[in-house]
């Protein structure tokens, strides 16, 4: 048996031909979304994902701005740049790229963002909001990673609700807010939140029904961890030097091997990448279409 691929790829293709027709109708009503992105330093990671935001954006009919500040840059440089896009009427939401290089401290910088157009979910505002889970009634954007877990699971009619989720990591922008979102009223989960302290992990995943990797540690999850049929989700990701190929090579989070023991398997490239920018893209769309209901 072979587990069953969540494929992030199609997914989020599907995501993105569903939101140009909410696109084209809020240029139709004036409102022309914008996203910015604000880089500071040259992280090769962080320059491939941000180059992957824009294409995203340019596919579906967002319009995209790209400011890149110098690994100089300091923190009052970010602050004014912040400030530019919390006045800019273009950018209509923003991320700052993470993780900013060491010495800016990154939660004093996600505060400074207008909730409004926090396109991550990641200001203390929409994350309270997450906290607070009010479904449906307060339409704030939810963290893109955690909504695209959710998402992929759902379009591939997994199972959560009652279900025992065990979530590897406690990361502000994966593990802690997922275990907010998979135990809010409607999706119902039962989560355990492991982490580097955990005592024993391999018992706590061998329990679990689905699984979410997201500590960036390659390969720790093993094949005898899982539950034969549980749903694992490899969000991890290590760049290593191919010294066969002398190129640059991903690595996620889950060993090869689950793949004949679990039921459904996101795969690592094209899984959970894809689907964290396709949440990014809706959170833009779901921001502008409340400014046209404000
Ligand atoms: N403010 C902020 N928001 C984020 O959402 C955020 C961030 N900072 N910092 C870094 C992490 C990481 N992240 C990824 C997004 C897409 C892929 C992705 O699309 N990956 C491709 C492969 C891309 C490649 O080849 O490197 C895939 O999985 O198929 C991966 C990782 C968003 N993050």
């Amino acid at each position: 048996m072979t587990a069953i691929t969540l494929d992030g790829v199609k997914t989020a293709s599907d995501i993105k031909a569903e939101l140009r027709g909410r696109i084209a109708a809020l240029r139709a009503n004036g409102v022309v979304p914008g996203l910015a992105t604000l880089l500071v330093g040259n992280d090769p990671g962080s320059e491939t994902y941000v180059a992957g935001k824009h294409r995203d954006c340019a596919e579906v009919g967002i319009e995209s701005l790209r400011i890149d500040l110098p690994g100089s840059a300091t923190s009052a440089d970010v602050r004014s740049a912040i400030n530019d896009l919390n006045n800019s009427r273009e950018v209509t939401g923003y991320i700052i790229q993470l993780p900013l290089p060491v010495g800016h401290n990154e939660n004093a910088m996600l505060e400074l963002i207008d909730p409004s157009k926090d396109a991550d979910g990641l200001h203390p505002t929409n994350l309270g909001r997450l906290v607070l889970g009010i479904e449906g009634e307060l339409r704030s954007p939810l963290p893109c990673t955690p909504a695209g877990i959710v998402e992929l699971l759902r379009r591939y009619d997994v199972p959560i609700l009652g279900k025992n989720v065990v979530v590897v990591g406690r990361g502000l922008t994966v593990g802690r807010p997922l275990g907010l979102l998979f135990t809010r009223k409607g999706l119902d989960a039962t989560v355990t939140l492991t982490h580097s302290r955990t005592v024993d992990l391999a018992g706590e995943v061998r329990r679990a029904d689905i699984v979410v990797a997201a500590v960036g540690v390659p390969h720790l999850v093993q094949a005898d961890w899982i539950k034969p049929g549980a749903a694992v989700l490899d969000v991890g990701i290590t760049r290593v030097h191919d010294e066969i190929t002398g190129k640059g090579r991903l690595i996620g989070d889950v060993h090869p091997d689950v793949a004949a023991v679990a039921g459904h398997l996101s795969p690592n490239p094209r899984g959970v990448g894809p689907m964290t920018r396709a949440m990014l893209l809706s959170n833009v769309v779901k921001a502008a279409e409340q400014s046209l209901l404000a």
